[in-house]
């Protein structure tokens, strides 16, 4: 720490922190974003359609609109500023990774809305070999004023550390670090397994949605980033487990999740399976080696 070199995320992490973003940005999405999002995150898409998960693509006669599934709330930071217009922060896009993505719901999801953002620099630290930056997205329904959502999204810059003026590590965070700590696997056998695969074209899918980062379409961006072939949204991944806890815990109701904190730590190229394991209020005793995460239900259903 403390010597700024030329891959350094900036020259001024202070002037970083203290950047504040433009007011609001609008955006309106409609029910075939919603059932375009569900497609993207694999509801719907085993070797024969899930009746269960129907709702979230299609409605008929006796239901009004398709249910929104609450990972869906993921792509709202992608109508926004985001950090691109940022003051003194430099980076090579092909070395930056999502490391984390935490979530918070206050309503059920409107099939179709007009939604105003605001950000804000929740979090940057300098790890000396990578840079992190905590983005928070606040959400809001334009036409009621209350706020619908929140995002916070971790940035994962590698090679971007060291830009720390002081001999100790820069570290800015606007909460408790314990919001923004990865979760530890329990030892215990889990409570459910969900195995679902992802399909060749996942990434292409869900793409469509909003994050168009090339790491995930262009083989060429994909190889300088480091990878064989381009990877998977870690917010696609995020959506599978989500769909896989509603699916096992919550009888296919996606409004009975409140929260949900996803870590990435392992990259998944589309067409590869993913297998969630799901704890109910796991003991947190052994550190793992693959993504975590947890997911926080209004209810636990009696039946369980
Ligand atoms: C507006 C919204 C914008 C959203 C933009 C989204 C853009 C998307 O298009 C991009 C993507 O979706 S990329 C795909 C999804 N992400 C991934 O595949 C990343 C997988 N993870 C990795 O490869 C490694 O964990 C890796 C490389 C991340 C870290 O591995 P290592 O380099 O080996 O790090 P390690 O030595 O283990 O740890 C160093 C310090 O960093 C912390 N850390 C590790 N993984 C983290 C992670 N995933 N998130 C946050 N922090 C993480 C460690 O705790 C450690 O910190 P400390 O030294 O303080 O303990």
């Amino acid at each position: 720490m403390g010597s700024s070199s030329d891959s350094a995320l900036c020259t001024d992490p202070d002037l970083l922190v203290s950047h504040r973003f433009r007011r609001f940005t609008v955006f309106t999405y409609n029910e075939r974003d919603v059932v375009l999002y569900a497609l993207g995150i694999g509801a719907c898409g085993g070797d024969a359609v899930d009746d269960k998960e129907l709702k979230y693509v299609y409605h008929g006669d006796g239901q009004h609109h398709v249910k929104v599934l609450p990972t869906f709330v993921t792509i709202f930071p992608f109508h926004s500023e985001g950090i691109k217009g940022m003051p003194d922060l430099q980076f090579d896009p092909s070395l930056m990774l999502h490391g984390q993505q935490y979530i918070e719901i206050y309503k059920t999801l409107p099939t179709n809305s007009r939604i105003q953002n605001k950000q804000a620099i929740a979090g940057l630290h300098d790890k000396g070999k990578a840079a992190i930056i905590e983005l928070e997205t606040s959400s809001y329904e334009q036409e009621s004023g209350e706020v619908l959502c929140m995002n916070r999204s971790t940035l994962y810059f590698r090679g971007a550390g060291g830009f720390s003026k002081s001999s100790q590590p820069y570290s800015y965070s606007n909460y408790p670090q314990s919001q923004v700590s990865a979760v530890r696997i329990p030892k215990s056998k889990p409570a459910a397994i969900y195995e679902d695969y992802t399909k060749q074209n996942q990434a292409l899918l869900y793409r469509l949605s909003g994050d168009h980062n090339p790491l995930h379409s262009d083989p060429m961006v994909a190889e300088i980033a480091g990878f064989d072939r381009p990877i998977l949204h870690g917010l696609c991944s995020l959506g599978f487990a989500v769909r896989a806890v509603i699916k096992s815990f919550c009888n296919g109701e996606p409004s009975s999740v409140k929260a949900v904190f996803g870590r990435f730590l392992l990259h998944v190229y589309p067409g590869e399976t993913l297998i969630t394991e799901m704890w109910l209020d796991g003991s947190r005793n052994e550190d793992g080696r693959c993504s975590n995460g947890y997911v926080a239900l209004r209810h636990i259903p009696s039946s369980l």
